[in-house]
């Protein structure tokens, strides 16, 4: 079935009367990089006016939830710690509740302070944050296997050095125990009119180096989504995904038998949607903030 595209008010007060929970992507939906994207604060607060429950779902891991919180408040969004859902803090629930991470071990982080927050927030110590010192090779030897490392985890790094890559990879190759996890694995980064290297494109040289697989966590991946079905209790059948990747957020829609909407301010234009045979939108439209004419 082709996606319907939403661009009359008819269809935007069809689409809001059949959701009563609507999940939303970051990058590419709500912002772009730091510029909020035209129109969606007052869509948002629509929302909220007519009894909608918001959910935020970044695959992003460079930001904790409370400075999400900040973030969304310095773009005019009004949004709470319990409404974010970040693959920074799914990673952080799956190490504490899925695996019981020990308590004597500790992770090694490349990624942002996104990750060490929301791992220290549930008692779990970090490793990583100061290692971006030049390297020479007369001194890669200083670099050691360290027993008290348990878990390496890897999530978009903007100060990704090459000494965290050996420290990771050292870890990784001498201890096959160690846990091998990724926030997400975005190929792109969207920013203003282009797309950047994204988490995936750059975890792909400790995968490459290692020969390991990690488990990825964030969209469309199964733990983000059981994290998100069990916390908020979603009824699938009146629950909508915005979204502005296709293999991401559309795919985790599906997978959770959301509807779903792909917006084209983010990485997906109009022919992406509409040739893409899997997965395939239940809705597109142009921005989500064509929604705020509708209380004007
Ligand atoms: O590379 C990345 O980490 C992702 O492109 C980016 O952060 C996606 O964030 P989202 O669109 O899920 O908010
Ligand atoms: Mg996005």
């Amino acid at each position: 079935m082709t996606p319907a595209k939403l661009e009359i008010r008819e269809d935007f007060e069809s689409l809001i009367e059949r959701h009563d929970t609507f999940l939303f992507d970051c990058d590419g939906v709500i912002w772009s990089g730091s510029t909020v994207i035209d129109g969606v604060p007052a869509a948002l607060d629509m929302l909220r006016r007519r009894g909608k429950r918001l959910i935020f779902v970044s695959n992003n891991s460079s930001t904790s939830r409370k400075d999400y919180v900040a973030k969304f408040s310095k773009l005019g969004i009004q949004a709470s710690v319990e409404e974010i859902f970040s693959s920074a803090y799914a990673t952080a629930v799956y190490l504490r509740e899925v695996v019981g991470f020990s308590a004597d071990k500790k992770v090694y982080v490349i990624g942002g302070s996104g990750i060490h927050r929301e791992l220290e927030e549930v008692g779990i110590k970090t490793l990583g944050s100061d290692d971006v010192a030049p390297i020479s090779v007369a001194t890669l030897g200083d670099i050691l296997p360290n027993p008290d490392i348990g878990a390496v985890v890897f999530g978009i790094d903007y100060e990704l050095s090459y000494r965290k890559l050996a420290c990771a990879h050292t870890h990784l190759t001498h201890d096959p125990d160690c846990l091998f996890i990724a926030t997400n694995d975005d190929r792109t980064l969207p920013g203003g009119k282009y797309q950047y290297p994204g988490c995936g494109s750059l975890l792909s040289s400790l995968v490459h180096s290692t020969q390991r697989t990690p488990l990825v966590m964030g969209k469309p991946n199964q733990p983000m989504l059981d994290c998100v079905m069990q916390k908020f209790h979603l009824d699938p059948a009146r629950t909508c995904m915005v979204g502005d990747r296709l293999d991401t957020d559309i795919r985790f829609g599906i997978k959770g038998g959301l509807s779903t909407l792909c917006v084209l301010t983010g990485v997906a234009n109009e022919a992406d949607v509409l040739s893409s045979s899997e997965p395939k939108a239940t809705y597109y439209m142009s921005s989500f903030g064509d929604l705020s004419k509708l209380d004007q």
